[in-house]
């Protein structure tokens, strides 16, 4: 079989924008259904969801037979774990707070094989080669992968031409949340510092040919970073969606102030 493509890099290069949303339940069972929704793409989070590469693997073999394309975040850089996480089939790759040049750059050689890198050959005991199915993955499997690198500190704002210049790096993705947590303003990514880092980051970044990407669930927000040239944007939050919904239906029964007639004591 062919080495599956990677339409969610190819849609990097257009310039309609590609709505995200997060996924956070760490479940196969909620992100299939999050799948089925429309959105052009999903953050399957590895860095804050409580996932392990099992947990992983299964969601993106829930999410197979749907057009949401599965990013997968890690928990962090490591050149081992990429390994894991490559083999078990993931294509887009995000690893969070990346702050120089020299760490994209080792990550770009976790995700290529010699010479080109370092990544180890799992050959027929992975997904990502459909258990040695796909003739030449060793070869072509770079061509389909895309690493997507957050800048969510000052350094990696100071940083952000050098980052996004290395060769490899797909797209840059901004976290406004430890970005403006680290800048002192926990987590209100509107105070207009944050709001000139988030912005020069996202010219950089375009300046250098990639494309750039943005956590916003506030529609406002969304709309400004889209009209600011960011090109995939997650304008949703699949756990705090649930959480909305089931607030505001309660709130139509009780007052939110009212306390629950059932309660647990600890
Ligand atoms: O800094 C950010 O913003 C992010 O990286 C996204 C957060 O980690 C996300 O988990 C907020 O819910």
């Amino acid at each position: 079989m062919d080495l599956p493509l990677n339409p969610f890099k190819a849609a990097l290069r257009r310039s309609e924008p590609l709505y995200g949303i997060w996924a956070g339940f760490a479940t196969p069972y909620a992100a299939e259904i999050i799948a089925t929704t429309g959105y052009d793409w999903m953050l399957v989070d590895g860095e804050h969801a409580p996932n392990t590469v099992p947990t992983l693997l299964a969601q993106l073999q829930a999410v197979a037979p749907y057009a949401t394309h599965p990013v997968v975040r890690a928990v962090h850089g490591d050149a081992v774990l990429i390994k894991q996480l490559l083999d078990a089939g993931v294509q887009t790759l995000m690893v969070p707070m990346v702050e120089t040049a020299e760490q994209a750059r080792a990550l770009v050689q976790a995700m290529r094989y010699p010479p080109h890198g370092i990544r180890g050959v799992g050959g027929g005991l992975t997904r990502a080669t459909r258990w040695d199915a796909v003739p030449d993955y060793i070869r072509t499997a770079h061509e389909q992968l895309c690493l997507i690198v957050q800048i969510e500190s000052r350094l990696g704002v100071e940083n952000a031409a050098e980052i996004a210049a290395v060769d490899g790096v797909d797209a840059v993705f901004i976290g406004p949340a430890d970005l403006s947590t680290g800048m002192g303003h926990a987590g209100d990514a509107s105070q207009p510092e944050v709001q000139d880092c988030i912005r020069r980051t996202i010219e950089t970044t375009l300046a250098h040919g990639k494309a750039c990407g943005i956590l916003a669930p506030r529609e406002e927000d969304a709309r400004r970073y889209t009209d600011w040239g960011c090109r995939f944007v997650a304008v949703a939050i699949d756990i705090s969606l649930m959480r909305q919904a089931a607030v505001a239906n309660l709130a139509r029964y009780r007052a939110p102030t009212q306390p629950a007639i059932v309660s647990t004591t600890y």
